[in-house]
């Protein structure tokens, strides 16, 4: 199959993962790449870093894309972004959306309904070859068209749009979450008294270690729990600490917080 040119509007920081990620796995090379941006500064830094191509015009750029990814946060003026695809796009181009909230009957209705519209919300651990993007097409879209552009930045799951506010929410606000929680892991122990260094690495090593257990053993956590907590000992004490905070229902309450904010995006734009 013939290289895809790929033409990104909006340059910010989830385009740029993108697009580094698909050029470091060769997914794409740098001058089968363009990107417009109301930014100056973020194409010429996107040129410089990355070698993708800046001297061509928007309107043939869209003319010449196979894909077109609007990666505008939901605040921005999506009629405006639609009216440009609408106009100068290729009719068998594919139009990729990871903008946040917004459905496909939305962005129909900026960029007209009769194409390719695949809405999108990508994986953050770009650099990885880890994590999903969730991933729904409408009736003209076909996965074909947009596979290999989408595995160059991690793994994908195709989804029924009814779902994809929920796997924002849950899957790519779920590293926020993983972060956070060996930031705090981290914090305990360095407030239990070992160096920030090591606490660090303990923390990241039994991250990546019960995750591997896991995935290894195929036992639920709850028999890896087991094992790991000697009656009256160490390790239940500390867990009845920790449901003592809440912390369960605590942990599902943000991200039921993120999926509603989510729905809230597509709901309040401009
Ligand atoms: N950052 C993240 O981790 C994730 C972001 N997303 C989605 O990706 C989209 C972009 O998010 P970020 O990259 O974080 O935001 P950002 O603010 O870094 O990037 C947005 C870019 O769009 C440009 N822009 C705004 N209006 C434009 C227009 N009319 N024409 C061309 N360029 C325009 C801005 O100058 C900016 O460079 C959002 O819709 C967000 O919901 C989705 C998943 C994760
Ligand atoms: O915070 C955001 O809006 C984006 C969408 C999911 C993760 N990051």
């Amino acid at each position: 199959m013939a290289e895809q040119r790929i033409h990104f509007i909006g340059g910010g920081q989830m385009a740029e993962a993108i697009i580094r990620a698909i050029i470091a796995n060769q997914t794409a090379s740098a001058r089968s790449i363009t990107v417009a941006d109301i930014n100056e500064e973020r194409i010429r830094l996107l040129n410089e870093k990355y070698g993708i191509l800046t001297d061509i015009r928007q309107e043939v750029a869209l003319s010449e894309a196979d894909l077109i990814i609007i990666a505008v946060r939901p605040q921005d003026n999506l009629t405006e972004v639609g009216q440009l695809v609408h106009e100068y796009a290729g009719k068998n181009s594919a139009v990729i959306s990871i903008v946040a909230g917004v459905t496909i009957e939305q962005l129909a209705s900026y960029i007209g309904g009769d194409r390719a519209i695949i809405r999108v919300i990508p994986n953050t651990l770009t650099d990885t070859g880890l994590g999903y993007s969730g991933v729904a097409l409408n009736a003209h879209a076909t996965k074909e068209q947009v596979d290999v552009f989408l595995n160059g930045f991690g793994k994908v799951q195709y989804l029924d749009e009814s779902l994809i506010d929920t796997f924002t929410g849950y899957g790519v606000a779920g590293p926020n979450y993983v972060y956070y929680f060996i930031e705090s892991l981290a914090d305990a122990g360095v407030l239990a008294g070992l160096p920030r260094e090591q606490a660090w690495q303990v923390a990241l090593e039994n991250v990546e270690g019960a995750v591997a257990m896991l995935r290894q053993t195929k036992l639920h956590p709850r028999q890896l729990l087991d094992i790991n907590n000697s009656p009256g000992g160490v390790g239940i004490h500390g867990l009845y600490e920790l449901n003592n905070s809440d912390f369960a229902a605590g942990l599902q309450r943000s991200v039921l917080a993120a999926v509603k904010r989510t729905a809230e995006l597509g709901k309040d734009r401009p």
